[in-house]
């Protein structure tokens, strides 16, 4: 089985178990539906920024360890001093090390858009999403239907999230619908877990124009990042490069001044 299907039939035991446990009712009731959410699309486009969502992310099937015991605090707080555009946390607990106590916590220190990088199946997750804080959601193509996309776009929506919508191909990029706010191209092959951004250039002309586009994965150069620009990309959402070792804050600098400086 590919891991992407292990982590979906994982999700969908987990997703089971918390409806059992806080059902979507109470969990209803804790939202503030009326909360304002931060515009990630606006904070990519910002001409003062360089489009760097910087992620939180402990550990992944593809790397194992990266940094476990990381603070969500200090790393967001450094990410956002080093002029990130926005943050990313992954909430998988088994198969990223993350959690939604991860995001509240960079919700709690950061004005900045905050993505909720899950792998959502269920509109519950949606719901999860904005009574945590979090601006914005992933929806990952290749394990939607048609039908879901839209439910789940137009659920986020109306609770003023928007979508991150991940595409590894031509047929993903089908099944984007013009209510998504943004396009991510994933550069990892997921079956051997090798990264190429030659991946994000190749497929460029096929995305939607009127989105805007993220290159996802893989990005540890920051002359990589300008080649990315320069094609017509606005966001690069980076995480192990800057996660791995001691300081991600510190390594987030030096990669965002290198680019401001290229
Ligand atoms: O750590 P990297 O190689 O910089 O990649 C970050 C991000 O793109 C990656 O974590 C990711 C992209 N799509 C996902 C879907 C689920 C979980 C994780 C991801």
């Amino acid at each position: 089985m590919s891991i992407l299907k292990e982590i979906v039939e994982h999700k969908k035991k987990e997703v089971a178990k918390d409806k059992s446990l806080y059902p979507i009712t109470l969990l209803e009731q804790s939202i503030h539906f009326d909360a304002p959410c931060v515009s990630l699309s606006e904070y990519i486009l910002r001409p003062d920024k360089v489009g760097i969502i910087a992620e939180f992310k402990r550990k992944s099937p593809s790397k194992g360890a990266i940094n476990l015991y990381a603070s969500p605090e200090e790393v967001s707080i450094g990410y956002m001093q080093a002029g990130a555009s926005a943050i990313s946390v992954l909430t998988d607990k088994n198969y990223f090390g993350g959690s939604k106590e991860d995001l509240k916590t960079v919700r709690k220190y950061n004005f900045c858009p905050i993505l909720r990088k899950e792998f959502i199946i269920d509109e519950y997750q949606i719901l999860e999403a904005k009574s945590i804080g979090a601006d914005a959601i992933l929806l990952i193509a290749s394990i939607l239907t048609d039908d879901e996309i839209k439910k789940f776009t137009s659920l986020a929506k109306s609770l003023g999230l928007e979508i991150l919508f991940e595409v590894h191909d031509e047929e993903e990029i089908g099944k984007f619908i013009p209510e998504i706010d943004l396009i991510g191209v994933n550069n990892r092959n997921l079956k051997t877990f090798k990264t190429d951004f030659n991946y994000s250039l190749d497929i460029f002309n096929k995305l939607p124009t009127d989105a805007v586009k993220i290159s996802e994965s893989g990005i540890n150069d920051p002359k990589v990042v300008s080649q990315l620009k320069t094609a017509g990309y606005d966001g690069f959402l980076i995480g192990e490069y800057f996660m791995a070792g001691g300081h991600p804050e510190e390594k987030c600098k030096q990669f965002i001044d290198a680019i401001k400086n290229n």
